[in-house]
């Protein structure tokens, strides 16, 4: 069994407006992954996702599902693929096992109204099977969804910004779903907004803009390349100068002198050591910091610079 699940080259996607949405994507998938795509909005995300799972054509590229040419075998693959799609669509009216029963057979599955009973349990959703699905709260809502999407248990799931508009706790609930999905072996992309989503539950992250890539990898790997330490030495009175002892670091003064700006580091700790050898000089030499205060980088501030950094490649 190959160790990728899906491989997308090359993929372009211009709508028949003119807007090109996908602009030579390339990514490849590895089985039983989770795979977050953060992105800001009209990033592209919904139309790659849409791509592979045969709601929207691509006008260049190719892309390979379980190791086939999706273009000509979307039949056979379609089985394997659920989709979370980032809107609630059913039958308002109809019950919630109903739903989920109908959504198994549209994939070609037989009746298993056990593994029906199983997806339902692991949602929560059991007690509420008879309910009709408009009188079910929001969150609820997508948990049908998301019931829907496993009821043919598919290989890879896609979860279209799955926690939109659910509040924290549900939105805790379903990682831990995702997570259980995950213990499965099921191969889970999904995308968010969330970047605390991302750095919660994803083993890589991949950022779109403009329909390009600008970066996928490990998300430890990033938070090590990417990473940045900043620290901030408050003084009572002003420094008239970074003294000279300090040259070799990356600082500048703020506030009229009277905070001194440390940034750098690049992730792996060297920013720590900095900081460190920083203090250490300057009590060597009688410089007397009042506070001290010091910030890893967070995924979300990485994934803010790379987007105000067009230049960045792949
Ligand atoms: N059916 C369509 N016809 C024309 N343009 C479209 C269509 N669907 C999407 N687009 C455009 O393609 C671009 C990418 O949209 P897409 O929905 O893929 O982005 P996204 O990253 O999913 O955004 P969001 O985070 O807002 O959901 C946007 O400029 C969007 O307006």
């Amino acid at each position: 069994m190959t160790d990728t699940i899906l491989d997308i080259r090359g993929l372009e996607k211009t709508y028949k407006g003119g807007v090109k949405a996908l602009d030579g994507v390339d990514l490849t998938i590895k089985r039983g992954e989770i795979f977050a795509l953060l992105g800001p909005n009209g990033a592209g995300k919904t139309t790659l996702i849409g791509s592979v799972c045969g709601m929207v054509r691509p006008t260049g590229g190719r892309i390979e599902v379980f190791g086939k040419d999706l273009a000509k075998h979307w039949k056979q693959v379609r089985r394997d693929i659920g989709l979370v799609p980032q809107e609630l669509s059913f039958d308002m009216f109809d019950k919630v096992i109903r739903q989920v029963r109908f959504s198994r057979g549209m994939f070609g599955c037989e009746p298993d109204d056990a593994r029906i009973e199983e997806v339902l349990r692991s949602l929560s959703l059991w007690d509420k099977r008879d309910a009709q699905i408009r009188a079910l709260s929001g969150g609820m809502k997508r948990r049908v969804m998301i019931a829907k999407a496993l009821a043919h248990d598919p290989q890879l799931l896609f979860l279209d910004e799955p926690t939109a508009g659910v509040d924290v706790e549900l939105r805790r609930d379903m990682w831990r779903q995702i997570d259980a999905l995950r213990e499965k072996g099921t191969t889970i992309i999904l995308t968010t907004h969330y970047i605390e989503e991302a750095e919660e539950m994803a083993d890589r992250v991949g950022v779109i803009s403009k329909g390009r890539i600008l970066l996928v990898d490990e998300k430890d790997a990033i938070m090590a390349k990417l990473g940045r330490t900043e620290a901030h030495f408050t003084f009572d009175a002003p420094l008239p100068a970074i003294p000279a002892s300090l040259g070799e670091y990356p600082l500048h003064l703020e506030q009229g002198g009277t905070c001194l700006v440390y940034r750098g580091g690049d992730g792996t700790g060297k920013g720590k050591r900095e900081v460190a050898e920083i203090a250490q000089v300057m009590a060597r030499e009688g410089i007397v910091f009042t506070g001290m205060e010091t910030r890893e980088s967070t995924l979300e501030d990485i994934f803010v610079d790379l987007l105000h950094e067009p230049e960045v490649t792949a």
